[in-house]
């Protein structure tokens, strides 16, 4: 067995993605591998999407997905995407089935290069979500940041995507806030024990929102698919939109939005929006090492 395997280095609208070919092996990319990556600003990402061979008959893959901080994630929207676009440029199908920890994921790469992901049913049970306290309805949850008397974010709706969300409700711009101190601060509260993504969304039509996420286990991030999900679900399960959205990311790059629809006939939630292919290498997934194809920079790593 090599002790390397290939890896492309993508990004879902600026949301960092390491998609790595794990394809007929028995190992899997160790959280040091993903430490060691992320320390360096070449191949520093959001998540990894691991392709391992299928375990369940009737899908193409198991995908094992990681954080940057080397914890596991049970969904990522934009990775997932970014795994479309691979499989689908290596074998010319556009249709493909994936199963993760959280379930089963269809997909499906259209004409124009966008790809549509069914991201499932989103969970409101509190113990499923999982909130420490129980809450009849998760939609607006008791919890606030900032003085006490006034606030600075409260009341977010909470839900899983397959993984944890906390989506805050603000009314200026949200790239006003400083995310990136409270960010840490929520994603670590005690309300959430498996940590939570952060995500501020403000509403700017009947159809649209602008979301900005600090993602568990990540950080400050480009963009979060999931977040994006979880704010069109909390849009319209608060009244504040219908189930058919435009996510405008706020700090995507390049800018860009996701279609987000909250499917009726099976509360279903497709996600559609692009995936970029940026350059490709081999790593070492035990140990993070790695050479990129094709130039200098390979043969000195
Ligand atoms: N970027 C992802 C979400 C990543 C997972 C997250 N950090 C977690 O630990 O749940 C997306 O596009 O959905």
């Amino acid at each position: 067995m090599s002790t390397t395997v290939e890896f492309a280095r993508m990004n879902g609208l600026g949301n960092k993605i390491l998609v790595v070919d794990m394809r007929g092996r028995p190992d899997k990319v160790t959280p040091a591998a993903a430490v060691a990556l992320n320390a360096d600003p070449h191949t520093e990402f959001d998540q990894i999407m691991a392709i391992h061979d299928p375990k369940a008959e009737g899908t193409d893959a198991f995908i094992d997905i990681l954080n940057s901080d080397g914890s596991k994630a049970q969904a990522c929207g934009n990775g997932t995407r970014c795994v479309v676009q691979a499989l689908a440029a290596e074998t010319g199908r556009k249709v493909f089935t994936f199963q993760t920890v959280a379930g089963i994921l269809n997909a499906v790469e259209h004409e124009n290069g966008t790809i549509s992901v069914d991201m499932g049913r989103p969970v409101f049970d509190w113990d499923k979500i999982p909130l420490a306290e129980e809450f009849h309805d998760t939609s607006r949850i008791e919890l606030q940041i900032g003085p006490i008397d006034n606030p600075v974010l409260h009341s977010p709706s909470a839900m899983s995507m397959g993984n944890p969300h906390a989506i805050f409700w603000v009314d200026k711009d949200v790239m006003s806030y400083d995310l990136a101190r409270f960010g840490p601060l929520l994603e670590n509260h005690p309300m959430f024990p498996e940590r939570a993504n952060i995500t501020l969304a403000q509403l700017t039509s009947p159809t649209s929102l602008t979301t900005r996420t600090w993602e568990r286990g990540a950080g400050l991030t480009l963009a979060c698919g999931s977040a994006a999900c979880s704010a069109a679900v909390s849009a319209a399960r608060t009244g504040r939109t219908g189930r058919k959205v435009t996510i405008n990311v706020a700090s995507a790059k390049p800018p860009g939005t996701l279609s987000i629809e909250w499917r009726e006939r099976d509360d279903h939630v497709i996600m559609t929006g692009p995936a970029e292919w940026e350059w490709s290498g081999r790593l070492d997934p035990s140990t993070g090492h790695w050479s990129r194809e094709g130039t200098r920079e390979a043969e000195a790593q």
